[in-house]
């Protein structure tokens, strides 16, 4: 389905492999610059977060609406922040299904959202959907549920030709292991997850990307940006240089997480134990935290959520060797708890200034003229 990168488009930089302990990777095609942008992504599919992302912003792009939005003329609930997001139109079962969302009582709102918008996917977007990776924790108990819900908001002559409980429930597990969130500017990052989310979007090739608890690409979100006409692509940037036939990684977590919370989330939503070196590490020198985070656990019967923020404190200390990956939160994390990666390279020149993934915030780096890798 996604065989290779077309190497004339924007994804010429990296390419598809296959590698034995993680499936689908990609690699880069060429030494990359800092700063430099890897990857834009157009989604496959853009679908709201819950009901309440509805009224505040266009059903369409998603940013915030103007004074006089404009109504879709058939559900009467979707609304438009311009003619040409009206024209495009939303998704049709949604459409058709939003008026009786908006008054009913239903559980589980976003997962309808999403298999409304998904059913509504011409036959090659979904065939995309549905070939993209999921760790099979589905179906569940409540899918079951959940399809016939979806059954009952489907008029009889407008239910899709592959409508079944074995599609709703793969397409569920596909949207748990590779949805990522439209999440404005503002919104502080949290560590765990980045509240605030008003979408949530499904990439083909941002699909791709493998998990690396010390990523070297970040994703750049400019959903509220005015002069970005594609505000829903996935941008991805590299923190630093990475060699030709390198992996690129993101971090699916909080990169300032402990080491067993990264694990067990790692786990528990995408189906892997994470081996990177950072874990590698992390593994002998949380040994005895760890142990005690784990009785804690068991005694109260509840995960702890409590965050020990690394690259702060006592805890960590640039010089200790056993702490190998401290130039990461010295230099990439921004006090908000965003990524901050270096602004595109012009002229072939590596830029000294830093953006945060997060806060949006723009500043100098002091340290990069010290750093030969980054040239
Ligand atoms: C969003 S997909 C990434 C693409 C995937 N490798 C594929 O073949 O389509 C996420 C899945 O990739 C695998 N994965 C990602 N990072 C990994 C890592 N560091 N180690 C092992 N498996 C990983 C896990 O199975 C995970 O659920």
């Amino acid at each position: 389905m996604l065989n290779q990168p077309n190497p004339n488009g924007p994804n010429a930089l990296l390419r598809l492999v296959q590698k034995p302990d993680r499936g689908r990777s990609l690699v880069a095609t060429r030494l990359i610059k800092p700063g430099e942008v890897v990857l834009v992504d157009k989604p496959l599919l853009i679908y709201p977060s819950s009901l309440a992302s509805i009224p505040p912003f266009c059903s369409r792009c998603f940013r915030h609406l103007p004074g006089k939005p404009f109504h879709c003329p058939t559900c009467l609930v979707a609304r438009f922040c311009s003619r040409q997001c009206l024209s495009l139109s939303h998704p049709r079962l949604l459409c058709c299904a939003l008026p009786s969302l908006i008054c009913g009582n239903i559980a589980w709102p976003t997962d309808l959202l999403f298999l409304l918008s998904a059913y509504s996917l011409p036959r090659y977007p979904l065939r995309q959907v549905l070939s993209l990776h999921s760790n099979s924790r589905f179906p569940d108990e409540s899918t079951q549920i959940l399809h016939s819900q979806l059954s009952s908001l489907i008029p009889p002559k407008m239910v899709p030709l592959n409508f079944s409980f074995e599609t709703t429930s793969s397409l569920i597990s596909k949207e748990k292991t590779n949805s990522f969130s439209l999440t404005p500017k503002e919104t502080k990052f949290d560590g765990r997850g980045i509240a605030g989310s008003r979408a949530y979007g499904l990439y083909p090739w941002a699909s791709m990307i493998n998990h690396d608890c010390l990523p070297n690409v970040c994703r750049f979100n400019y959903v509220d940006d005015p002069d970005q006409e594609n505000n829903t692509d996935f941008i991805v940037r590299a923190f630093h240089q990475i060699k030709e036939g390198s992996e690129i990684c993101i971090s699916y977590v909080g990169v300032s997480r402990l080491y067993g919370d990264r694990q067990r989330s790692l786990m528990k939503d995408y189906g892997f134990k994470c081996e990177c070196d950072r874990c590698k590490i992390e593994s002998k020198w949380k040994e005895s935290q760890r142990k005690s985070e784990d009785e804690e656990e068991e005694e109260t019967g509840e995960e702890n959520e409590e965050q020990v923020v690394e690259g702060e404190g006592e805890e960590v200390n640039s010089d200790d060797e056993d702490f190998p990956h401290a130039y990461f939160f010295e230099r990439y994390m921004c006090d908000c708890g965003g990524n901050l990666a270096p602004l595109p390279p012009s002229d072939g020149s590596v830029s000294d200034m830093m953006e945060c993934n997060c806060c949006g915030e723009v500043g100098i780096d002091t340290s990069i003229s010290e750093d030969p890798n980054n040239f």
